[in-house]
Order: structure tokens, then C-alpha cells, then sequence
């Protein structure tokens, strides 16, 4: 093998898919019998089935760490190139070639025997991955860990909710040191806060060097994590390159085509919008807060209000927000400064501020000592899921920074977009739109 073969991860060829259409059952069993009848007494055999390519001549190749985004609307033939690449579909015609080990979390609870526990599962897939005993042992207690469903773990995989499905699949398959991992985005059915998880673990993976395929119809995760992209349109690969360019391509076609339905869906949102009920989405509520720093201090009561002070985690565009919390002081601390961050899925900064240039942070506290720090803010944020940390640190006269407490995506915030002045993205620029003819 040369240099060149040895960085490939996955070679495509030709590949293309044709499911058989049958309109009624009975034409499945008139193709089972007949053309064998009809050759038998030397007549052309007829066809009971219609043909569907679903793919159409698809080639490309991957290079070992490269993170490929599968782009296309619903029925483009997006899950029917990952099963082919995963070996639990076959191709009509064409070739796959891939080199390492593949890990795939594609279609909910496959792999799974509903009839066995959790641990009974998780060494049946890791076996199937080509773990032997002892390394699934070793592994155990982190897929454990990362799937956190507790005593569930013991209980048949029937009993289990489909996020419960989800988190100990996603677990399994990101523990089992794969060299290409395969993820519908679509099965990240667990809530807000495991979706951060796994996306953070998406991107310690990838960093590592490992392959990543990503079927996602949200676009702004394809451009923040894939290197390339591949676009396909009713099995027919359109693009695939670099993935800003591919995604473009990509937005363009939607919003030629689907514009409005996108329009009366932000409409129908921007009735709650115009009140000033403060929602709390219990779906928000559990996060998978990290807490660090040297102890000196302590974040209690971290909230977001709107500004009738109630609290609230479902922010409506362009209002008024508050955001607070509690610093206690365990130790004397010169200078602490208190901050406020607020990251999308991705662990990107979208927003963040301070005390540096405020009073608070010229002072010196006393062990015991407590503030009340608050953040009031206007919310130009983007439709989406975000994520707010909070974290007091001093420079102690230095240059570097030290954590005296963190508390990283301490709380989920949902912002709900007010009108067709947002239709994506991070920020809302509120928007006018002007068009002279
Ligand atoms: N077993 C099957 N028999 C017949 N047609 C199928 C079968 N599986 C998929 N198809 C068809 O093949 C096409 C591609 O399906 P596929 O599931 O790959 O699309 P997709 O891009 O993953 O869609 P989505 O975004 O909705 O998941 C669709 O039109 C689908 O109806």
C-alpha cells in the first residue's frame, strides 16, 4: 500500500442503490415465483417491481481525521450512504473501501437486543466492534459514565426511553476507540444538555484524529465542525468540497425553494414572542455542568430572569434579560473578577462580559464575604440553544488567569425567534428588508 492509500479512511465508487418498489404485497410474491416459471419455459422474465435509486453513482474518498458533513433534504439518500459505509446495507453496484474501525450510531437501538440489560448490551456491541473482554472491562465504567442512566444500566433495553436508548448507544460507540465514527445527527433525540456532551465529545474525537461522518440538517454545526461536505439532491451528489462553500450551495437551494414554510414557522413563534410570561422549558433544566477552579470562591444561584425578574430559560428575541448569581468567599481574594459567557452547542463564544473595568473588581474580600453580581442584557441572539457559564477569576497581578470558580454550561437557554428578521445563525441583526424593482 502506498502513502497516498494509507491516509485514506474511506474510498466511495460508483455506488449507487436501487430499492424494489412493490405497490402491493402480491407483486412481492409474483416476483418471488414468476420469472422463475417464465424462464423455466423459455419465456423473458417480467419484472413485478418498480426501481428507486435512491443513490446514483456517488464517489468520493476520505483521508484518515478528515470530518465530512452529509448535507441534503429529507429522502436524499443521506442514511442510505451511511448504512452502505457502516456494511448493514449493501449496494446495487459500485465499491467501499475503508480501513480501521467504524463505530456507527445510526438508527435508533440497532445493535441493541431489547431483551437483554444495558451491561449485557455494551459488551454484545463492543464484541461486535472487535473489543475483547478485558478492554470492554477497562472501558466499561467510562461508557457507563458518559451514558448516565444510572441503574438502568441493569434493566432489559426494552425498558428503556429512546434518549435513554440514545445516550448508552452514543456511549458505547465513542468508547470503543474507533477509527471513523458515523453519527446521525437526527438520533441526538437526548436532551439539550447530553446533545452538548456529545458534541463536545464529537470534537475531542475528531481532534484526536479520528474519522467523523455527520449526517445533520443543521447547518451551522456542519460549518463549525466539518472540514468538507457532501451535498446530495434525490441520491445524486451535487457537491462535495469545502464544507462553508458546500453549506452555501446547500442554503441557497432551501431558500429558494422552502422559504416560506421556515417564514409561517417563525410566525407562528412570534405570538409568544409579544408576551411577557416568563417559560421555564423543563426540558432545559438538567445540564452537564463542569465546576472548577481553586476553591476560593463559590458561584450559588445562577439564573436568567426576564426583566419582570422571573425566572426564565426561554428567551424571546430582542427583550430584556437578567442574568445573576451569587459569589461567596471561602479566603481573602484581591481583585476577583466575575464574568458571564454565553456559547452555542459548540462550545463557540457568542457573547461574554465582565467586571475588569467595574468597582467590584478593584476591591479586596474577606473570607466570608458575598456579592450579588448582575448582568442586564438585551438578546440579540439567533434562534438555537445556548449555553451560559459563569466564572469569577483574578489575575493576582499577573498575567495568567486563575480560576477561583467556573461553572461551565451551568444553565440552558432556548432563544425563540420573533419574526422573519432571523431565519439562522448565532446573532440577530434584527433585520429590514428593503427591495427596490
Ligand atoms: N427500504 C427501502 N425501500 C424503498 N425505498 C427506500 C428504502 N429505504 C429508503 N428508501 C427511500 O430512499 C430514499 C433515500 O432515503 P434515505 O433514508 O437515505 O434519505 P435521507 O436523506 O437519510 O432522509 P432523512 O433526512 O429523512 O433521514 C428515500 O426516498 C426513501 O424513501
Amino acid at each position: 500500500m502506498n502513502k497516498e492509500q494509507n491516509d485514506i479512511a474511506i474510498r466511495v465508487e460508483n455506488l449507487s442503490k436501487c430499492y424494489q418498489i412493490y405497490d402491493t404485497p402480491r407483486d412481492r410474491l409474483k416476483q418471488f415465483i414468476l420469472p422463475r416459471v417464465q424462464r423455466v419455459i423459455g419465456r423473458q422474465p417480467k419484472q413485478y417491481f418498480r426501481e428507486f435509486w435512491a443513490l446514483k453513482d456517488i464517489s468520493f474518498e476520505v483521508k484518515k481525521g478528515e470530518t465530512i458533513g452529509i448535507i441534503g433534504r429529507n429522502g436524499s439518500g443521506k442514511s442510505t450512504l451511511l448504512q452502505m459505509i457502516c456494511g448493514t446495507l449493501s449496494p446495487t453496484s459500485g465499491s467501499i473501501t475503508t480501513h480501521g474501525r467504524i463505530a456507527a450510531l445510526l438508527e435508533l437501538g440497532s445493535g441493541f437486543n431489547p431483551e437483554f440489560t444495558g451491561r449485557e448490551n455494551v459488551y454484545m456491541n463492543a464484541s461486535v466492534l472487535g473489543l475483547s473482554q478485558e478492554e470492554t472491562d477497562a472501558r466499561f465504567d467510562d461508557i457507563v459514565a458518559f451514558a448516565d442512566i444510572g441503574e438502568f444500566i441493569e434493566q432489559p433495553v426494552k425498558t428503556y426511553s429512546s434518549g435513554m436508548m440514545v445516550r448508552l448507544a452514543f456511549s458505547v460507540a465513542i468508547n470503543v476507540a474507533p477509527d471513523i465514527l458515523i453519527v446521525d445527527e437526527a438520533l441526538a433525540v437526548g436532551d439539550a444538555a447530553f446533545q452538548r456532551k456529545c458534541m463536545r465529545k464529537i470534537g475531542e474525537l475528531s481532534d484526536s484524529g479520528v474519522t467523523l461522518l455527520f449526517v445533520s440538517h443543521d447547518l451551522e454545526t456542519v460549518k463549525k465542525i466539518c472540514s468538507e461536505a457532501l451535498y446530495l439532491i434525490r441520491g445524486e451528489m451535487i457537491e462535495f468540497g469545502v464544507a462553508k462553500q458546500v453549506c452555501i450551495s446547500y442554503e441557497c437551494d432551501l431558500f429558494g425553494a422552502s422559504k416560506k414554510s421556515e417564514t409561517s414557522q417563525i410566525e407562528a413563534q412570534a405570538d409568544l414572542s409579544n408576551s411577557d410570561q416568563a417559560i421555564l422549558d423543563p426540558d432545559l433544566l438538567g445540564t452537564n455542568e463542569k465546576i472548577y477552579g481553586d476553591g476560593r470562591s463559590q458561584i450559588t444561584g445562577v439564573m436568567v430572569t426576564n426583566k419582570n425578574r422571573h425566572i426564565t430559560n426561554v428567551l424571546n428575541a430582542n427583550t430584556e434579560f437578567i442574568v445573576s448569581y451569587r459569589a461567596k468567599f471561602l479566603a481573602e481574594v484581591s481583585f476577583p473578577i466575575f464574568g458571564m459567557m454565553i456559547t452555542n452547542r459548540e462550545g463557540v463564544c457568542i457573547f461574554g462580559t465582565n467586571t475588569e473595568n467595574h468597582l467590584v473588581s478593584k476591591r479586596h474580600f474577606a473570607e466570608g464575604d458575598e456579592v450579588v453580581v448582575e448582568f442586564h442584557l438585551t438578546n440579540h441572539l439567533g434562534p438555537g440553544i445556548f449555553y451560559l457559564t459563569c466564572g469569577i477569576y483574578t489575575t493576582e497581578n499577573s498575567d495568567s488567569l486563575i480560576y477561583l470558580q467556573r461553572r461551565m454550561d451551568v444553565l440552558i437557554i432556548k432563544v425563540i425567534a420573533d419574526n422573519d428578521s432571523c431565519i439562522g445563525g448565532v446573532a440577530n441583526l434584527n433585520s429590514k428588508i428593503v427591495v427596490t424593482e
